[in-house]
């Protein structure tokens, strides 16, 4: 019998690497000489805001066209750069000298970038963790300490910390991203035991993700991240700062709303829960549900379109319901427990970096009440509740 098309057969289409997944391989760290001002910017971003002297240098940038960006590794540098430049623009004065406008000398540029990339004009997870690193020693190993970002705001090293880490889970659950092809021929020739090969892939691969998610403990402080970092990935979308939005000069007549940075945005994470047919309740009624699909418009077009075709592929889940073997089941829930623990600890990591932080901060500083967003995480949400809702969701999977 002739091999049904499987339509996830090449990842390459999907802008997915082997080795790395939804990881750019090997980001670009400079761009053609014109753009040097938005480099030198964005590479001074900790002086220049700890100086207070970004907004001064943003107003004194020349003019740019984007005409001299070639090809996607250029528009993702510039698009991460501008990105940079934009959330350091914005919350340099921190919570007590807020910008409304973004000058149309980088908000045009920006927003050129952005839907040449498909991208919201502000910084994504797909920039400052997909895009935003380089190897110290280049024919060294992708580890902590031969890595480096290429962009970092204040804070010391935080940015560096929770950016590398989060790009080190990634490149961890990378390995069962490339068996998915895989996964989808076996459920399409019935072969139960090539598909329990793939789902172990899974399962082991979740499992090495929460193990190097520790590193967050080691290269992340909470004070720091708490009280620093936070703010430079807030966004102004249900953000009482900015209750109408920013606006960006140029290019619209009226503010536009975006959310600010969450690793909803993660394709990796998503994507283990649609090809194990986790759904997070209803877009219509749900609103974790919600946030997670509006934050799909958040990652570059071809991932989205890679986490749409595993939805509609031919699903896992129900082939297992109607499968008479038992090790088939015990695998599938070997695979949703690890998301389920992984998903459990990044809950306690939460506890630690926001919430306590938050609690003390309160305390120490005898505050009558805690400003609405203080209880919100990066991506604008009322965290531990979405997290918790999502975590519930995905243990209600197992068989
Ligand atoms: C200091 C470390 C971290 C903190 C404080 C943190 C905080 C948060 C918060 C507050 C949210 C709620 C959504 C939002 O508002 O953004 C969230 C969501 C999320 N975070 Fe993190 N996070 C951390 C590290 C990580 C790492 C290393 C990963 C691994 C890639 C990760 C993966 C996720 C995912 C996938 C979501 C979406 C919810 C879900 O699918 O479970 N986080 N995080
Ligand atoms: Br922009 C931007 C978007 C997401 C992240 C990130 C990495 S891991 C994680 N959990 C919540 C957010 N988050 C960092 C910056």
């Amino acid at each position: 019998m002739a091999l049904l098309m499987n339509p996830l057969s090449n990842l390459e289409t999907y802008d997915i690497s082997e080795d790395l997944g939804f990881i750019l391989e090997d980001p670009l760290e400079e761009l053609p000489d014109p753009y040097q001002p938005w480099i030198r910017l964005a590479k001074n971003l900790p002086s220049l805001i700890d100086d207070q002297q970004l907004r001064d240098e943003v107003k004194k940038l020349p003019e740019l066209s984007i005409c001299h960006l070639q090809g996607h590794k250029e528009l993702r540098l510039a698009h991460l750069a501008l990105g940079c430049i934009t959330m350091g623009y914005v919350w340099e004065g921190g919570d007590k000298d807020v910008t409304q406008v973004l000058p149309r000398i980088i908000a045009v540029p920006f927003c050129e970038i952005s839907k040449k990339l498909g991208l919201p004009p502000i910084m994504v997870y797909a920039d400052c963790v997909l895009a935003n690193w380089k190897k110290k020693d280049p024919s060294g190993p992708m580890t902590y300490d031969n890595m480096e970002t290429l962009f970092a705001f204040p804070g010391g090293d935080c940015s560096k910390g929770f950016f590398l880490v989060s790009l080190l889970v990634e490149r961890a659950a990378a390995s069962a991203v490339k068996v998915i092809p895989d996964i989808f021929d076996a459920i399409i020739n019935k072969n139960c035991n090539v598909l329990k090969e793939g789902l172990r892939t899974v399962s082991s691969s979740l499992r090495e993700a929460e193990q190097t998610f520790h590193l967050v403990h080691e290269y992340v402080d909470p004070i720091d991240f708490f009280k620093i970092l936070r703010i430079y990935l807030s966004g102004w979308k249900g953000n009482s700062l900015l209750p109408e939005g920013l606006k960006y000069e140029g290019v619209w007549n009226n503010p536009r709303k975006f959310s600010g940075g969450s690793a909803a945005q993660s394709s990796i994470i998503q994507c283990f829960d649609a090809l194990l047919g986790i759904q997070h309740g209803s877009v219509h009624e749900n609103s974790s549900a919600q946030f997670l699909q509006e934050m799909r418009d958040y990652m570059p077009p071809s991932h989205k379109a890679f986490l749409e075709a595993v939805a509609s592929g031919p699903s896992v889940r129900e082939f297992i319901l109607s499968s008479k073997d038992a090790d088939l089941k015990k695998i599938y829930d070997e695979c949703v427990r690890a998301l389920v623990d992984l998903r459990n600890y990044h809950l306690k990591v939460v506890a630690k970096y926001i919430i306590i932080p938050s609690s003390q901060l309160k305390n120490n500083a005898n505050r009558k009440e805690v400003k609405e967003d203080e209880e919100k995480g990066t991506g604008g949400t009322d965290l531990m509740s979405f997290l918790k809702s999502v975590r519930d969701t995905t243990k209600k999977a197992c068989l």
